[in-house]
């Protein structure tokens, strides 16, 4: 994409937000609504797209991605005016008459990177968020899932604003052009690589980010409480692992912590599992999708292809590069130094690390990066409390995995490595906006100690003042009075 075109679009982004128009409740409702109609009448094409790209089924699709958006969309259509009013600020009583408000604004022309494992879901969430609070947009999904990206590039310009909304499509080459622009907002799903790209470029301009990014989220299993409970357990293990995009999931669960005394009930309670919901071969089942790209799929094979890896495969470890597919795989404590083990899977491999005690999983995971989310399957209270307390992750899940992620009155983002900033709901209205600070003052009266010259009754006076010690300076003034 030439640099001409790149900066011809970037004058009409801001001139059309120079205009006032995406600040309006009508603008923002009439885009929210016709994102609405762009998903219902392009469903068919949505899930044709996300199957040539990611070999996804249509409930699978529709499940993390076209019913995501739809309930994301509607969600904002039912708020925003309510997102938009200013809010009510408190100001202290020693400057009365005043009052204050928040007043939420959008940040102008916003930039949005989208991840190619959920292409539809990934680019349109925070896009919701973006005209929600009233910018324009450049959308750049990932030249990773084609299809999708090629849909999008063909139906937004059909049903949004074209002039504030844009697609951009491409890879590196094209991303570099656009972060030499400098933006208001940079909104980036993918890789730590990647988000350490953008924040350089984005730091050239002072521009704020959210990086939504990933790592090795673990699931801790307390069996002990929840042996009654294990086959819910292994459901949901086995759907937060091969479920979402075969393990390709930002949140998808990376290892399992388990007592060893427990591990052989949970290995068998998986496989079950694991041949309930995709049968007795796995390569044959519609209801896996496939590994989303071949350098996903080396860098995967790769990583059992390691002898002390592939040694400790108790479950699958096939593959078949013509169809891009990995069987679903558990490993049983491979070498915690392996590449495995140290890096994001980010596919449908399962490490299950053994512990003398479970409590040292908290141990565990505070020796390694912040992940995105902590699964912990548990009834034990006690156990709860000190993994909220003791451990720092971009969220807690008890007993569940990635339904968090359809939850709008929960932030979704992580912490360090695993990124900062976060949206979902209302939060993707305030990531898009600046909160300003109103207040509106009166002439009278004027506070005079807040003037030079200084003596020693304007600082016993702003003593009181600043500790709103109001009979303090109701007395002090009195007495001024009765002095003089
Ligand atoms: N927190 C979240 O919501 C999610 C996080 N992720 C994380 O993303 C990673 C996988 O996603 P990928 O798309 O492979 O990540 P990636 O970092 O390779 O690509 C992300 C985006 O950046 C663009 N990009 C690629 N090269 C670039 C460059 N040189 N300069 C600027 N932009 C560039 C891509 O086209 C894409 O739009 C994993 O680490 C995963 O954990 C993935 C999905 C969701
Ligand atoms: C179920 C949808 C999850 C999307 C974010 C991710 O895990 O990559």
């Amino acid at each position: 994409m030439d640099q001409i075109k790149v900066e011809k679009g970037m004058a009409e982004l801001k001139e059309t937000f120079s205009s006032g128009k995406t600040r309006s409740a009508v603008w923002r409702k009439t885009q929210l609504r016709a994102l609405i109609e762009l998903v219902h009448e392009n469903e068919e094409e949505i899930f044709k797209a996300l199957h040539q790209d990611l070999g996804k089924h249509p409930v699978e699709a529709y499940r993390d991605e076209v019913g995501v958006i739809l309930k994301s969309a509607d969600y904002s259509l039912s708020r925003v005016e309510k997102w938009m009013a200013p809010k009510k600020g408190h100001i202290p009583l020693l400057f009365f008459p005043a009052n204050g408000e928040v007043m939420p604004e959008p940040f102008g022309v916003v930039l949005i990177f989208a991840s190619w494992n959920f292409p539809i879901s990934l680019a349109l969430d925070p896009l919701i968020g973006a005209i929600s609070a009233g910018n324009t947009v450049v959308l750049k999904p990932s030249d990773m899932s084609p299809k999708c990206s090629s849909f999008l590039a063909n139906a937004i310009p059909k049903y949004l604003d074209p002039k504030a909304i844009k697609v951009v499509e491409g890879g590196a080459d094209v991303c570099e052009q656009l972060l030499q622009q400098k933006w208001d907002k940079i909104f980036f799903t993918g890789s730590q690589r990647i988000g350490r790209v953008v924040m350089t470029a984005a730091a050239k301009h002072l521009t704020p980010v959210t990086l939504e990014m990933g790592g090795k989220s673990p699931a801790i299993l307390d069996v002990t409480s929840t042996s009654s409970n294990m086959k819910v357990v292994a459901k949901r293990i086995v759907g937060g692992k091969w479920g979402p995009c075969c393990g390709q999931a930002c949140i998808g669960i990376d290892y399992v912590l388990v007592e060893d005394e427990h591990s052989s009930f949970l290995i068998g309670s998986l496989r079950r599992i694991i041949r309930e919901f995709y049968g007795e071969n796995p390569e044959e089942s519609i209801s896996l999708s496939r590994i989303g790209n071949k350098n996903n799929f080396d860098r995967l094979s790769r990583l059992i292809k390691d002898p002390l890896v592939a040694a400790s495969i108790v479950h699958g470890g096939s593959t078949d590069e013509e169809k891009l597919f990995i069987e679903p795989t558990i490993l049983l404590n491979p070498p915690l130094d392996s590449e495995i083990m140290t890096e994001e899977i980010f596919g449908p491999l399962l490490p299950i690390i053994t512990l003398n005690n479970i409590q040292e999983s908290i141990e565990f995971m505070n020796s390694r990066p912040k992940p995105l989310v902590i699964y912990a399957f548990t009834k034990d209270e006690t156990f709860k409390k000190q993994i909220l307390t003791h451990t720092s992750s971009g969220g807690v899940v008890f007993n569940d995995t990635m339904v968090q992620f359809i939850c709008d009155d929960l932030p979704f983002g992580g912490v360090g490595h695993s990124g900062f900033g976060r949206y979902h709901g209302k939060y993707s209205f305030d990531t898009f906006s600046h909160e300003k600070a109103v207040m509106h003052r009166g002439f009278y009266p004027e506070i005079e100690p807040r003037y030079p010259p200084w003596n020693s009754f304007k600082l016993q006076f702003l003593r009181l003042a600043y500790s709103f010690n109001y009979l303090g300076l109701l007395l002090l003034l009195l007495g001024l009075k009765k002095k003089y």
